[in-house]
């Protein structure tokens, strides 16, 4: 097994303006144009986690509580939660901020899966994550419970052997 690396070493900041042409016709940012910035965030995150390629496998439920005006300046904050064999979950968090106005507003979280790969396209192992704060612990034994749930919806695994899922709904094992 590869050495662990800390949830913190993945950090990734970054951050976009909205322009004209990334907008709807409500003058909003498009939520496809959202989900590309998350997703480039997130594969950043889990690049710098495992110093390899990686693709997208995956993209857990992401709501759009609210709108992003043109003009906003949009930052996404993602970070590595835990890696398994060759994937790798990331939480995506976005803030949206009206400079002129002094507003900054939390607009979108969701958690994406990466897989490590090597040049033709293998998956590859991935070194573990330590989490250090309370809130990455709380993220890192949550993910094991999203990956069964993901896994169980894209048909890669039995509902009876997701035992994590069965304790949350108290099925018998
Ligand atoms: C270095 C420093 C920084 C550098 C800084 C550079 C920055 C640079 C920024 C780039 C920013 C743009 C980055 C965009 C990234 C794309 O947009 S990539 C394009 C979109 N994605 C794709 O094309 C992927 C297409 N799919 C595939 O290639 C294959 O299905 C996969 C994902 C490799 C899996 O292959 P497979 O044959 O099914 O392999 P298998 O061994 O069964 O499963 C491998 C793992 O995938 C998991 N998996 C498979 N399907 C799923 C699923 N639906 N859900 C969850 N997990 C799944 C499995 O559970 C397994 O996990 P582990 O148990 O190994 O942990």
């Amino acid at each position: 097994m590869q050495k662990a690396r800390k949830a913190q070493e993945s950090l990734t900041v970054m951050t976009e303006m909205v322009f004209p042409n990334d907008t709807n016709t409500l003058g909003n940012l498009m939520g496809g144009n959202l989900m590309r910035m998350m997703d480039i965030a997130g594969a950043i995150a889990a690049q710098k986690h495992c110093n390899r390629i990686v693709v997208t496998a995956s993209v857990d439920n992401v709501s759009f509580k609210e709108a992003i005006p043109l003009g906003s300046v949009v930052t996404l904050q993602s970070k590595v939660t835990r890696a398994f064999n060759s994937s790798l979950e990331v939480g995506i968090d976005v803030w949206a901020e009206n400079i002129p106005a002094g507003t900054k507003i939390y607009t979108n979280k969701a958690f994406m899966t990466f897989v490590a790969v090597d040049q033709t396209g293998r998956p590859i192992e991935v070194p573990p994550v330590e989490p250090e704060t309370a809130e990455e612990k709380e993220l890192y034994a949550g993910a094991l419970r999203r990956r069964q749930l993901r896994l169980v919806l894209a048909g890669r695994m039995k509902p009876e052997e997701a035992q994590e899922l069965k304790q949350i709904f108290k099925l018998d094992a």
